[in-house]
């Protein structure tokens, strides 16, 4: 058998006690609390604070926020006081540039469809501490992420990352070791993946999600 590989994971859009813990419990290193209003997955500050307390240490903690403002974002990580703020609106790299003032690490999402996205991606190398690359959102709605929709990763294949990055977009149990395989992402990012509807998580699907990546 392969020995477990390095790669990283963050399970995104925990909500409850029990899979902040089934997520600890398998290995995950970034625990994600989605605090945009409109998600299925959406908690206050003051619970995400919460949910994450017992994970502290264990796990880095990640806020996800879209198109706040200067004054919200510094509000945020006062409330949640999280590792990470990931931006998954229309940020500016002088927003993400602002955000690392505040003493977090900050990650951009950008939405990839074609090669110009990726290019737009390498602007923000330098204003942000990683680039989470997800698929673009569905006409017709305006939540920029979550949607469990995967991008065409043949567009990563002669991709020379400009920073740290992460893979995220509709990767499942199923699919993610495939995904490892084509895009030689050294992190990861999942959410209606380890879901049985959405915003509800289940402690096996993470489970088979973290063997997975380990095993790829
Ligand atoms: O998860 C949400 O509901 C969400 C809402 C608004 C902005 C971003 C959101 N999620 C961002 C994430 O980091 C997700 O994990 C990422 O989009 C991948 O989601 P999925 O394809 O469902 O695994």
């Amino acid at each position: 058998m392969a020995p477990p590989n390095d790669v990283r994971v963050k399970i995104c859009g925990l909500s409850t006690p029990e899979t902040v813990s089934a997520a600890v419990d398998a290995g995950a290193d970034w625990l994600g609390f989605v605090l945009v209003p409109s998600s299925p997955r959406t908690v206050s500050p003051e619970q995400a604070r919460l949910l994450a307390e017992p994970a502290r240490g264990r796990a880095g903690i990640v806020a996800l926020t879209a198109d706040a403002s200067p004054d919200e974002l510094a509000a945020l990580v006062e409330r949640v006081r999280p590792d990470v703020l990931q931006l998954h609106g229309r940020e500016s790299p002088g927003t993400c540039l602002f955000a690392q003032g505040l003493g977090v690490e900050v990650w951009k999402a950008v939405g990839v469809a074609s090669p110009q996205d990726l290019r737009r991606a390498a602007a923000y190398s330098a204003a942000c501490d990683a680039v989470l690359l997800d698929a673009r959102p569905p006409k017709g709605t305006d939540r920029t992420g979550g949607h469990g929709q995967a991008f065409d990763w043949s567009l990563l294949e002669d991709w020379r990352a400009g920073g740290p990055w992460l893979l995220a977009g509709g990767l499942r149990p199923e699919n993610v070791a495939e995904a490892l395989r084509r895009t030689r992402a050294p992190a990861v990012d999942v959410s209606s993946g380890v879901e049985t509807s959405p915003g509800v998580k289940d402690p096996r699907l993470i489970s088979a999600f973290m063997s997975a990546v380990k095993s790829a």
